[in-house]
């Protein structure tokens, strides 16, 4: 069963559909502690990659371990090790749920006790250094909140790998490096990894795997990198505004991970 001691090591991992290629083929491999942005267009596939890489999408060509579980001839032992936070519009804290209300319903829907969640929601704030009103709805929370929330409310169980899709969607692209930086502290509460997607990831604090998806969901040339590779170091600095990877073919899949300690 155990392939490797990595949360995720994905081979030639990829998704077809009747018009295409959905994303892949791609190889990864995810350590503990690792924050993950995939990142293209609109429709280049990131909701999809969240989804297989949560062990979540079918059917996928190529092999996907979790947490040493094979992902695709065993799913159901497989997402007991993964956790969805924010998925397009089909997962996402309810807006008019106090967090105190919300706390209480992924307990629920995650089968642990209110006590236990909220224990760990105690033990996120101390690790982020910061509390936040239960009494507030999710959506009174400024954007940066709503979405370290919503990571955090998908960690109250402890697990291996949280995805969280379109993390840009409402942060504004100033406050994107304090969000990155935010969700990478979260990965040390369980050694955990995040993968997130947003349209750039420009704002990749340093450490950080980037994941860029060609722009279209057709058949393409992929790259493929083994990873984790540092194909190049990238200035994480949050008053650059370049995309590292701009100047990169757009229809490949493109890897790469900035320089090798987080926040350095
Ligand atoms: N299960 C599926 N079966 C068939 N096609 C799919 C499936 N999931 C996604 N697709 C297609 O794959 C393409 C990529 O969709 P996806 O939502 O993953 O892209 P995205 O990059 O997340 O887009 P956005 O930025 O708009 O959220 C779309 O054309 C979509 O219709």
């Amino acid at each position: 069963m155990t392939e490797s001691q990595s949360l995720i090591q994905a081979r030639a991992l990829s998704a077809t559909a009747q018009q295409g290629t959905i994303f892949g083929p791609l190889d990864l491999t995810v350590e503990a502690g690792d924050l993950v942005i995939v990142h293209g267009a609109r429709g280049s596939g990131k909701s999809a990659l969240l989804l297989a890489l949560a062990g979540r999408f079918r059917p996928l060509s190529g092999s996907l371990y979790i947490n040493g579980i094979d992902a695709i001839a065993d799913p159901y032992a497989a997402i007991v090790h993964s956790s969805v936070a924010r998925l397009g519009n089909y997962v996402a804290p309810e807006d008019r749920l106090t967090i105190s209300e919300s706390i209480a319903e992924r307990a629920y829907l995650d089968g642990i006790s209110i006590a236990a969640a909220e224990d760990r929601a105690n033990d996120i704030e101390q690790l982020l250094g910061y509390c936040v009103d239960r009494n507030v709805e999710i959506e009174q929370l400024d954007p940066l909140t709503r979405v370290v929330v919503s990571a955090g409310l998908a960690m109250l169980r402890p697990t291996s790998v949280v995805v969280i899709d379109d993390v840009d969607m409402v942060v504004p692209h100033s406050r994107q490096f304090e969000m990155f930086e935010c969700l990478a502290r979260l990965t040390e509460l369980d050694g955990c990894a995040i993968i997130t997607s947003a349209i750039d990831a420009d704002t990749a604090p340093a450490g950080s795997i980037r994941i860029r998806l060609g722009h279209k969901a057709v058949p393409y040339v992929a790259a493929i990198h083994d990873t984790p590779v540092d194909i190049e170091t990238v200035d994480a600095d949050p008053d650059s505004p370049d995309d590292p990877d701009a100047d990169q073919p757009v229809d490949e899949t493109i890897i790469t991970r900035t320089t090798s300690q987080h926040g350095s």
